[in-house]
């Protein structure tokens, strides 16, 4: 409970604010009642508190009211807003390892329905503070009235309470449960979603699917009738509760304890006086009971609670140094207990600054592992990074990741594209976005690409002219060429990775072009999770009739 603790510090004085309000409030309110009390007993016409006082009396009550009104709101806004970017700095926050652990549907649950119920605790709590001032201040002027009436109405609110609490431990689970239910629907969404195509072309999937869907949606049924059917009972059982203790006052304590009859007129009034508090504090409960199961969710995602500078700016470790793997491994955590994780290495290898090495290997042979290992994104199981001199270790690795220009197999493409302000790399990119003929498709708007819903083949052509602009030091491209058609894959190969590598740039490559395996530097194959060299080439240094130099050489006029 972290997160709960961290905003409740935060917020202590706006809910220490609610209770003496409340506690005001509730003093008012029952003077507010004694006064018609007395004047239901004694009669209109022996009033003696003036209707002067009394309207005053009723301003003040209103006062307070707006100002704690005010207050709740203020802590209600700002704490969503809070939470809401109090999660959002988790998710970036978080290694990569963590967050591709919990996956996207979970990600995406928690972000659109935790982050709003449990902002419900801030809604609710101060109101419940409010309530139970205004009940204990009933319980107050109750016991003034008659203290020997209370010990039978507080042993009926005791058996009451009791039963409340009874009642809001058997729904927590049902709870629990309606969450997991909305995770695996986020699954599904997204399965039915991202696979419309495959479900379009397969009645047979579509029924799987939808068998699918529909047990969880069963199960959610299920759950949310037994939680709802607790929280109505709860609803109505504390209103029987209330005129129980009604018909006790009426039927019994007035003729047995010998009540006077401004006891039970007060006893009577107050009771009722209190019936929506109590009613209100019933509620509040489940919804308090939601926001906990929603935060123990947020908390069980187990995201970062380290916070980001936003504002401070990560210094790259170096320039143009070579990166050494030495005696590398990874091994991804066993996802059956008996069985052991893929693993590859140990490597030992160096990638060259000015070098480009091209990797190949099967599907499966752990490539995209490979890249996310050299990327920082993967820690190391065992060995070392070392770039330079560098040993790439916890301290610096968000430095070492500044160097690194990664297009994966399952790249995104942002709007915003990241260039300094330097008319150079505006040109630059013009250029870059003419060369690689996207200038049809795409325009740049204040330093946006104006969309990104362009074929797999194009968005990767924006996601190179992102990576080119950047300039870092390590360039590591997962199966670039494989979506271009045979002109980009010429420009691709013959053009833009020797630009990288005049730059000093470590370009590595995964490739099966094999029509241009003559342009690497290295062909190495990833194989049983051991990296083989295969042969090294001297590639011609720099292109004949090459128009991408040209691009570069009129950015440098
Ligand atoms: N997040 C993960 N958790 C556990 N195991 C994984 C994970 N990602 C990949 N693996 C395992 O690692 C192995 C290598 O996967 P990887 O994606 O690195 O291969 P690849 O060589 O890039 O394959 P391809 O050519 O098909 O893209 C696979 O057998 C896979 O089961």
């Amino acid at each position: 409970m972290e997160s709960l603790n961290r905003l409740y510090k935060k917020y202590f004085w706006y809910f220490a604010f609610t209770l003496p309000v409340g506690i005001l409030l509730g003093i008012i309110s029952m003077h507010v009642l004694q006064i018609i009390n007395d004047a239901l007993t004694a009669g209109v016409e022996n009033i003696t508190y003036s209707a002067k006082q009394f309207f005053a009396t009723i301003g003040v009550l209103f006062a307070l009211g707006a100002v704690n009104e005010f207050v709740k709101i203020r802590l209600v806004v700002n704490a969503s807003r809070d939470i809401h970017s109090r999660l959002v700095d988790k998710v970036l926050g978080s290694s990569f390892e963590r967050v591709e652990k919990v996956g996207l549907p979970k990600v995406n649950a928690t972000l659109s329905k935790d982050v709003d119920t449990a902002i419900k605790f801030f809604q609710v709590l101060p109101q419940m503070v409010a309530n139970i001032s205004l009940i204990a201040c009933a319980i107050a002027y109750m016991a003034y009235l008659s203290l020997t009436a209370l010990m039978y109405v507080l042993a009926l609110i005791t058996f009451a309470g009791l039963s409340f609490t009874l009642i809001i431990l058997l729904s927590r689970k049902y709870l629990q449960s309606i969450r997991e239910c909305a995770d695996s629907l986020m699954e599904h969404y997204e399965a039915i979603v991202k696979g419309k195509k495959e479900l379009s072309l397969d009645s047979k999937r579509q029924r799987y699917v939808r068998k699918d869907i529909r047990s969880t949606l069963e199960l959610l049924r299920k759950n949310n009738r037994s939680a709802l059917t607790l929280f109505g009972m709860l609803e109505h059982w504390g209103q029987f509760i209330l005129f129980a203790i009604l018909g006790v006052i009426l039927y019994y304590l007035g003729m047995t304890l010998g009540l006077d009859k401004t006891v039970v007129v007060g006893y009577i009034l107050t009771l009722l006086f209190i019936l929506e508090p109590i009613e209100q504090v019933t509620q509040a409960s489940t919804d308090l009971m939601e926001a906990k199961v929603a935060f123990k969710k947020i908390e069980s995602l187990e995201l970062s609670d380290d916070f980001i500078d936003k504002e401070q700016e990560v210094k790259a470790l170096g320039l143009n140094l070579n990166l050494r793997l030495r005696n590398i491994t990874y091994r991804y955590e066993a996802e059956v207990e008996s069985e052991q994780g893929f693993k590859i290495g140990p490597i030992d290898s160096e990638f060259k600054a000015g070098e480009a090495t091209f990797i190949i290997g099967g599907n499966g042979s752990g490539k995209s592992t490979l890249f996310k290992m050299l990327a920082g994104l993967y820690g190391p199981t065992s060995g070392e990074l070392q770039y330079g001199d560098i040993t790439v270790e916890e301290s610096n690795i968000v430095s070492y990741r500044e160097c690194i220009s990664l297009i994966a197999a399952d790249f995104w493409v942002f709007k915003h594209i990241l260039i300094d302000d330097s008319g150079e790399d505006e040109k630059l990119l013009q250029q870059l976005v003419s060369l690689l003929k996207l200038d049809k498709a795409v325009e740049v708007i204040e330093g946006k690409w104006s969309k990104t819903t362009l074929s797999q083949g194009q968005r990767k052509r924006l996601a190179l002219i992102q990576s080119y602009i950047e300039q870092k030091p390590i360039v590591l491209l997962d199966e670039w060429a494989a979506d271009q058609d045979p002109v980009f894959k010429k420009v691709f190969y013959e053009e833009i990775v020797p630009s990288l590598k005049a730059q000093g740039k470590v370009v590595i490559i995964v490739s099966h072009d094999d029509n241009y395996y003559h342009t690497a530097d290295r062909l190495m194959e990833l194989r049983d999770g051991q990296l083989i060299l295969h042969k090294t080439n001297k590639p011609a240094a720099s292109p004949q009739n090459d128009q991408f130099f040209k691009v570069l050489d009129g950015c440098k006029e």
